[in-house]
Order: structure tokens, then sequence, then C-alpha cells
């Protein structure tokens, strides 16, 4: 079997302290992601909203077009920020995520984008499963309010390197995505994210290390660090973790950029350990393979 990360990768997450300023949001991602890269980060990724608080109020205000070519700046700003970081950088650059707008459908949508180290947009990721949840008591948000969820997949191939799968924090709650991607050979799933303290304490350490036991791949959460004063408290705790599902490292609630180096010998020796592999018993579940098996029927 062909290795799935083709080289050693030093991976960046930028945990980073987001405001209500678009700009200084900017500003201040490319200060950290430039950080990573002097550190030797190949790989830097930043979290979901980063360029704007997270909420649904703020979707169409922050909202930008993704228009790739000039004079498009005032339009996209993030989008041009992104791309020209990533060349500044010499990095491949998972811009976390951006409020998008698109004036043809006049729909919003949570999206990700990918730039490589010569700053062309490799890919896009609409949040897929949109994140509408009622904890009583605790927490009650419904991003379907504003938002449209994307419809695909979104697997990227890092020259060099091997593939990756992109998806946005709710996204992670859905197995199949992260599964269909593993079994496309991919080696790392990425999930810029901004769980929250009811959910967080809950389920993101535990989202993330199910997600690369069941697929045997790395994984990596990058969230904004936690502002008491915003109106959405994220949770922060920033990972990456292995393919055995160990945490290889971890930040706080801060501002911060954890680092982990991964190499392609240890997806080999997990999965040579544990061959899932090779006994999935597809002959007695083609139908939740497949989709056919819904809940309630
Ligand atoms: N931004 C999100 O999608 C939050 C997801 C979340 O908190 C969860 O529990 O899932």
């Amino acid at each position: 079997m062909a290795k799935l990360l083709k080289k050693p990768l030093k991976l960046a997450l930028v945990q980073l302290a987001t405001g209500a300023d678009k700009t200084a949001n900017l500003n201040r991602a490319r200060s950290k992601v430039l950080e990573a890269t002097g550190q030797g980060a190949n790989v830097v990724v930043l979290p979901e909203c980063f360029n704007s608080p997270y909420g649904t109020s703020f979707f169409p205000k922050y909202c930008e077009q993704l228009l790739p070519s000039p004079p498009s700046e005032t339009q996209s700003p993030s989008y041009h920020a992104l791309s020209a970081l990533a060349k500044e950088a010499k990095v491949f650059l998972v811009g976390g995520s951006i409020p998008e707008h698109d004036p043809a459908t006049k729909k919003y949508y949570n999206t990700s984008l990918t730039f490589n180290p010569e700053g062309k947009l490799l890919d896009t990721h609409r949040k897929v499963h949109l994140f509408d949840i009622d904890i009583p008591g605790k927490i009650s948000f419904h991003e379907s309010e504003i938002l449209s969820p994307g419809n695909k997949v979104t697997l990227i191939d890092l020259p060099d390197y091997g593939k990756i799968g992109v998806a946005i924090c709710y996204d992670i709650r859905f197995p199949e995505l992260a599964t269909i991607a593993a079994r496309k050979g991919c080696f790392l799933l990425l999930y810029p994210g901004a769980f929250n303290l009811t959910t967080g304490a809950l389920h993101w350490e535990l989202q993330a290390r199910a997600r690369a036991m069941d697929n045997q791949v790395y994984v990596g959460l990058c969230s904004p660090a936690r502002d008491m004063k915003a109106q959405y408290h994220a949770w922060g705790h920033s990972m990456v973790i292995d393919p055995n599902a160990q945490i290889l490292s971890e930040a706080d609630e801060t501002e911060s950029i954890v680092y982990a180096n991964l190499e392609g010998e240890k997806i080999e020796e997990t999965r040579k350990g544990i061959p899932l592999y090779s006994q999935r018993r597809f002959d007695v579940y083609p139908d939740v393979s497949e989709g056919k098996i819904r809940f309630g029927e």
C-alpha cells in the first residue's frame, strides 16, 4: 500500500483571538501564520469564522463574495488576504472559515478556503451540516436561520504530501464525511471549529479522537481563543490527534499555536496493528454503508 503521507509534515493550528474588527482579525491572522511558518510549519490552519465574531446576526454583516480577480479586493478582502498570506508565508493555508454570500443565489454559507504556497485557491468547503441545536438552559443556536448548507465532501491534494479532508465544526459529528475522506486516501482530517462551553466540555475531544480512531488517520481541530466578552464563548482547546487516537498536542482556551509533526509511518503502523481496513464486513452491512437504512426505518 502506498504511503498516504509521503513525507513528514509540521502542522500548525492557530487558535486565534478574534474580535469585531475584520481588518484587525486579518492582520492578526497574518502575524500568527507567519509566526507558525517561522517555526517550520508546512500546513497552517485558522479557526472557524476567524475574520468575524461567531453568531447568526454577524453573518450578513461580515459576509463576502468569493471573487478571485482584481479589482475585487473590496468585495473579497479575506479571500485576497489569505491568498497573499499563503504566498508570503510559502505555506499550505487552510483559511478557517468565513461568512460567504453568493449574490447569484442570494444565499449565505459558512465557507473554508484552502490555498497553496503560491497563493492559488485549491478548494472551498461550505459547511455541510448546519449547527442547529437546543439544549434547554444551556445553548440554543440555529445557523439555518441564515445559512444554507454546502453539498460536497472536500478532499484536497497537497502535492508532495498527500490528501487531506476539510470540513467545518458541526460536520465532525457526522462520521460519514470522515470515513469517506479516509477511504479515499486522506492522511489528515482538518476541522476549523468553534464548539462552546456546553458541548465543548462534553464532546470536543471525544469527537476528535473518535474520528481518528475510526479511520486511523491524523485529525486537527482548530478553535478561536475564548473571549468571555463575546456573544459566543468558544471552547478553545485546539488539538492534534494521531492515528491511534492519542492527543499529540493541545491548547488551553487562550490564544496560542498548536504544533505537531506528522509521519506517514504512524498511519501504517497503526493499521498494521489493528487492521480494520482489511476486516470490514461490507457483506454484513451493505445497506448501512450505502445509506439505505435511516433512523426510524
Ligand atoms: N460552530 C459549530 O458548528 C459548533 C458545533 C458545536 O458546538 C457542537 O457541539 O457540535
